[in-house]
């Protein structure tokens, strides 16, 4: 997949690398690539990168894992930066306290180390933490030059995703209408609202929708963003101002997307595309949600879809798979 990245001389790829992760700027999704003497190194935020240095668009393979940088090797573990929150997944207590001690010593910027401590659950898909080092499960995070304040013990949120959430935001136009039926803190409809869109986010949890509205205010898109905390079903359900309102729809509650395709359809105008969010079998990436998309929308609509790709892979055997779908009548 296409990445921003910056080109640096091979000879000044360390020094290089090292600047930006100092301000955060490394993406850590994609392998750094060499190539005819130039370093690839993606980041996270083009625009943030020192204007001294080259950004251009290439592809680079996707890294499932994150292993620790040089001075931290001896610990296997993978890990997720969630601005200065380090994210880290180790079931052996004295190996997670021994990982935290020297992340905390490491130069990367930490301020707290955090273990997951369940699975993500439940409605608001978020899921419990164990403090290892440092305070608060609070971070503010960047991505693609929008801020994200984030209390990861409250809301949902997944930097994995960014490269995909880019994907969509460059399909974005001026002055159209985007609704993103599960918002959370708002990676989606903010990055739209900054193009210009006028953008509707719903989320069932509260918390995720008072940090939606912050997030809007940080961004200073707060005039062309409408935050409503609630299921969107009953929203939609509950009042005509959104029925045939959208041209552009987000589905990203990938275990049970299917169960709202008929609030889809409702929101959905004349000319519609939607991100539709999946979790299936390799053996049929596809097909389940293909079909339940044409049998919510073909009585109303022609369904195109335009797009379908895995995001990453989920668990083995099972990949989190993106499809744009058009509806049009
Ligand atoms: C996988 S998260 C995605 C959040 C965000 N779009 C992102 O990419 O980070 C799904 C979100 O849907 C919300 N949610 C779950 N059920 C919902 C419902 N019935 N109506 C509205 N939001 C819902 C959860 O609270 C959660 O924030």
């Amino acid at each position: 997949m296409s990445v921003q990245c910056v080109r640096v001389d091979r000879e000044a790829g360390e020094e290089t690398r090292q600047r930006l992760a100092e301000v955060d700027l490394v993406e850590d999704g994609y392998d750094i690539v060499v190539e005819d003497g130039w370093l690839y190194i993606p980041v996270t935020d083009p625009a943030s990168v020192p204007a001294d240095l080259d950004v251009v668009a290439r592809d680079l393979p996707v890294r499932e894992t994150q292993t620790m940088p040089g001075d931290l090797v001896d610990f296997t573990a993978s890990y997720e930066r969630i601005g200065d929150v380090i994210v880290v997944d180790e079931d052996d207590p004295e190996r997670a306290a021994a990982l935290a001690d020297a992340l905390m010593d490491s130069d990367l910027p930490v301020r707290t180390v955090l273990n997951r401590a369940s699975k993500i659950k439940g409605e608001t898909r978020v899921r419990d933490w164990e403090i290892l080092a440092g305070d608060g499960t609070e971070a503010v995070h960047r991505e693609y030059g929008c801020e994200f304040a984030i209390d990861l013990a409250k809301v949902y949120f997944s930097p994995r995703l960014a490269t995909e959430r880019h994907r969509v935001v460059e399909q974005v136009s001026e002055g159209e209408r985007a609704f993103d039926m599960f918002a959370g803190v708002g990676p989606f409809v903010i990055p739209f609202a900054t193009r210009g869109a006028e953008c509707v986010g719903c989320d069932v949890n509260e918390a995720a929708i008072e940090y939606l509205r912050e997030n809007a205010e940080r961004n200073g898109v707060e005039d062309r963003i409408t935050a409503i905390r609630g299921d969107v079903r009953d929203v939609v359900a509950g009042s005509s101002e959104y029925v045939d309102w959208a041209d552009r729809i987000v589905m990203n509650l990938p275990h049970s997307a299917d169960e709202f395709l008929d609030t889809a359809v409702e929101l959905a105008g004349d000319d519609c595309v939607i991100h539709y969010y999946d979790i299936q079998h390799e053996d049929d990436l596809f097909g389940p949600g293909e079909r339940a998309i044409r049998e919510a929308a073909e009585s109303e609509y022609d369904v195109t879809v335009e797009t379908r790709h895995p995001v990453r892979s989920y668990a083995p055997h099972e990949q989190n798979v993106v499809m744009d779908v058009r509806l049009t009548r």
